[in-house]
């Protein structure tokens, strides 16, 4: 079993910090790397690779540095998010290519089963170009895997997937955590993070913004301040109801249009109905203004 240890690690390209002073573990089991576009997933993907030096701080795995160790490379396989290039190449000739750039004593064998892991011995004689995205991915999946390594990470490795693909992924990177790997995929979607990881850490704008199991980060996100529009009959009347409660931030009539930010999720949704009702308005629409996964990020690196 292999753990990652990152401590205040940063990376910037020129003026554009990417990683920002960035602490965190990851263990064995399947964790989740859920942040927005842009936040430095792909970037602490890499460092964690050791494929790439962090500017501050340091990654280690199981204690020894991941960088210029090219003895971690046995114990890591990556699935990078970019397509791999080699489309002249047999499916089968690019795992093999990878088992033997490992020096693995039999490079063939370790080559099929890795491809057979993936279910993608029938493809293997395909030349990549041929291949669906899926199947591209699943091909870079057997590359990573050829060596059996403790520690899989993979970058946004369901992008482009269809549904059953998507279940087969699932299956195969749950049976690797159950086996104790420590297996950690970057997503923006939190649905698919949720869904697989046992553990949540969210980066945002480069900071390690949230970090806690589905339930936790599913709380972090309900709580926050929700802003809403709410057109009704009388909506005068509704602004005057609503001021009045403790679930209500804020409460402003710009013309036409009633802006309310409630503080309690929950407690607002039952009140808004109750309200308007007792006070004789009728409502026609109530309509969230922030629930862009930007947003909701953006509230969780402010707290
Ligand atoms: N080689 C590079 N040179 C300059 N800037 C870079 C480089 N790689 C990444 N960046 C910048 O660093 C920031 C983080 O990028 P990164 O690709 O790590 O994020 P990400 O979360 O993986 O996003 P995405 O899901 O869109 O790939 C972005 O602002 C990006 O433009």
């Amino acid at each position: 079993m292999s753990t990652l240890e990152v401590a205040a690690c940063s990376r910037w390209y020129g003026n554009v910090v990417a990683v920002n002073d960035v602490t965190m573990r990851v263990g064995p089991g399947i964790t989740g790397l859920l942040g927005p576009n842009g936040a430095g997933k792909s970037t602490l993907i890499h460092m964690l690779a050791g494929f790439l030096p962090p500017s501050a701080g340091t990654v280690t795995l199981d204690g020894a540095a991941v960088w210029r160790h090219p003895e971690a490379y046995r114990t890591l396989g990556l699935v990078p998010e970019r397509e791999a290039t080699f489309d002249y190449l047999t499916g089968g000739q690019f795992v093999l290519a990878s088992a033997e750039l490992h020096g693995l004593a039999d490079p063939g064998a370790a080559a099929r089963r890795a491809l057979e892991t993936v279910a993608m011995l029938d493809a293997a004689d395909r030349k990549i170009g041929e291949y669906s995205k899926g199947m591209r991915q699943r091909v870079k999946m057997a590359a990573a895997l050829v060596h059996d390594p403790a520690v899989l990470l993979l970058d946004e490795p369901f992008n482009g997937m269809d549904p059953r693909q998507r279940l087969h992924l699932i299956g195969l990177l749950r049976a690797m955590g159950e086996a104790g790997r420590t297996v950690l995929f970057s997503s923006h979607i939190l649905e698919e993070v949720e869904q697989l990881a046992h553990h949540i850490e969210v980066l945002v704008a480069g900071r390690h913004a949230a970090s806690g199991d589905y339930r936790e980060i599913r709380r972090l996100m309900t709580d926050r301040p929700h802003r809403y529009t709410i057109a009704s009959d009388d909506n005068r009347a509704l602004a005057a109801a609503l001021v009045a409660d403790r679930a209500t931030a804020g409460v402003s009539l710009d013309g036409e249009t009633l802006r309310v930010e409630a503080t309690e999720f929950l407690h607002f949704a039952e009140l808004l109905p109750r309200v308007a009702r007792d006070a004789g308005v009728r409502l026609y629409d109530v309509t969230p203004q922030d629930e862009s996964l930007e947003s909701v990020f953006s509230y969780l690196v402010q707290r």
